[in-house]
């Protein structure tokens, strides 16, 4: 797991990098312009002209640093110098190791075109000591590079981004970010993506300890602590050892939702499954479904009725529910009757929108997963993406519950104010029933005794992995929420490998 530290925690951490490894600052400045320039040289070749265009702090110490070492790998290197607010002494320093060796142009104004010439611009005006929004001749530069024909590169945060707030103004529109060893939180937000492009870190370092040590309200997922979660069989298991799992999801014309997300469970590893689904699905579900039981509802199209909830390990509800009044009624007597943590989809949350006093009733330790449009009539509207970050926070520890806020980079907020963001998934992802799938993985790692949190990022990670693989296979147009269960057993494995 990586843990996204905000501006202050990445200059406490340079700061101690400097002082404990130790490494003198303009030493730590190096290895990050090499980590930039292998990324560079691996993608571009020496026919590529190139203008890295610098503020005077240690961002644009940064770009001086690596206009250096790219001019010495053969590249056509200009290095547009913006000045304005002190000089670092490592911006300084590395001026003067400039000298005779690229041509600084300074530029003051945005009157000429700048950067027809050039094929690829490398934005290090400003990094994540940004105080305020850019403007004046930042401001103009910037939006000037946006324009123009070229590959935008940023070192390590696009320029007028900032890193853990809200950002205002002209900001670069990278192509790609290379970020310097930690990702920042604002690389996860919707509305940065027009400006952080494709993002990657490249290693410069910075004290392992400090990291390990330093608090962190949000991470980033990562394989290997997937891994760590995730339970291997043991020998005397039996079916017995990975729960039994009800599963009610499903109406007339909706009867598919009940079929994916069982499917899904199934593959996900639980030791039992009985779906309960109204008279309609009957005979689609017992001949799709081999592997589970089938309970009927009372009513011929819409849930209106409950089994006996005692033998079950956890519950699954929402998909293809429908809303009428009776299904509203079954569903509240469902939140007050099962006392035990539940995976709350689609028109089970509708239904909580819609009957906020059911929201007092779910369960501690449910998790709920939301997309957008469905948080919204949860929340109501928010001013910016952080803003909705902050209301999924608070949802979470006001329901004691885990809040999965669904689409790139899904978001887990843990009701202890944790937030993590997955790391897997794709846009071929974004079609009908990949959501079904989603409650399906989660209710069955939910049963077989994972926590509420370690089921949610698990599960969320495992989701955007099998899709990702089915993506390599049948491409993202064509990929369809069957697909994802197809993936789901090679993602069990890869991620367990
Ligand atoms: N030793 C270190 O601290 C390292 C720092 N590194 C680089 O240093 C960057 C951070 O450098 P700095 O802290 O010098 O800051 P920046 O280079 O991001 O900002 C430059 C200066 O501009 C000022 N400023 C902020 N917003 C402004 C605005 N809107 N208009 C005009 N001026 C503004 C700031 O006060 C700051 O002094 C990182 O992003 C990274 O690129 C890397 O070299 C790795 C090592
Ligand atoms: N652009 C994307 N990148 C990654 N994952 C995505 C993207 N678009 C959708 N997804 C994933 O696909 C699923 C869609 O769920 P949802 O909107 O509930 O679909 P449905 O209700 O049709 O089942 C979510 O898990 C979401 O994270
Ligand atoms: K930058």
């Amino acid at each position: 797991m990586i843990k996204i530290l905000s501006a202050q925690q990445i200059r406490a951490l340079d700061a101690y990098t400097i002082q404990h490894e130790p490494i003198s600052s303009i030493d730590l400045m190096e290895r990050a312009c090499r980590a930039f320039v292998g990324w560079f040289t691996e993608r571009f070749d020496e026919t590529q002209k190139v203008a890295i265009v610098c503020g005077t702090g240690n961002n644009g110490g940064d770009g001086l640093g690596i206009a250096r070492l790219l001019k010495m790998w053969g590249y056509p290197v200009s290095v547009l110098l913006i000045r304005g607010g002190t000089d670092t002494e490592d911006f300084k320093t590395n001026l003067e190791r400039l000298k005779g060796k690229v041509e600084v142009i300074e530029i003051a104004s945005t009157d000429s075109d700048l950067f027809s010439r050039y094929d690829i611009v490398i934005d290090a005006i400003f990094g994540s000591g940004l105080s305020r929004p850019a403007e004046g001749i930042q401001a103009a530069i910037i939006q000037q590079m946006n324009q123009a024909d070229v590959i935008r590169i940023a070192v390590d945060i696009p320029s007028g981004l900032q890193t853990d707030k809200l950002s205002q103004g002209e900001i670069f529109k990278a192509d790609f970010t290379i970020s310097f060893q930690l990702p920042k939180l604002a690389f996860f937000l919707p509305a940065n993506h027009a400006s952080v492009g494709e993002w990657c870190l490249v290693d410069i370092g910075l004290s392992k300890a400090f990291i390990k040590e330093i608090s962190s309200s949000h991470f980033y997922l990562t394989s290997k602590y997937i891994r760590r979660i995730l339970k291997p069989r043991s020998k005397f298991d039996h079916k017995g050892t990975y729960g039994h799992a009800l599963l009610i999801a499903g109406s007339y014309g909706k009867i598919g939702a009940a079929v994916l997300s069982g499917r899904a469970l199934l593959h996900a590893g639980v030791g039992l499954l009985t779906l309960h689904i109204p008279q309609c699905g009957y005979s689609i579900v017992q001949t799709s479904l081999i592997e589970a039981m089938v309970d009927v509802d009372a009513h011929e199209h819409f849930l209106t009725t409950l089994p006996s909830l005692d033998k079950y390990t956890t519950v699954g509800v929402g998909p293809g529910l429908g809303q009428d009044a009776l299904t509203i009624k079954a569903f509240g007597k469902l939140l007050e009757d099962f006392r035990k943590p539940m995976v709350i989809d689609a028109d089970g949350l509708n239904i909580l929108s819609a009957n906020r006093e059911l929201l007092r009733t779910v369960s501690p330790g449910s998790i709920l997963t939301p997309h957008p449009k469905e948080f919204e009539r949860l929340v109501g509207k928010w001013s910016d993406d952080f803003d909705r970050l902050e209301k999924q926070k608070a949802l979470a520890k006001q329901l004691k519950s885990v809040v999965v806020l669904k689409g790139a980079y899904t978001s887990i907020a843990s009701p202890d104010g944790m937030v993590y963001f997955n790391s897997t998934g794709n846009p071929g992802m974004a079609t009908g029933g990949t959501g079904d799938v989603l409650t399906g993985i989660l209710t069955g790692l939910l049963a077989q005794g994972y926590s509420s949190v370690d089921a949610a990022v698990t599960g969320v990670y495992l989701h955007g992995l099998a899709g990702d693989l089915a993506a390599r296979e049948k491409g993202m147009i064509s990929l369809i929420a069957s697909d994802v269960i197809d993936f789901l057993p090679a993602a069990f494995k890869k991620a367990m490998a």
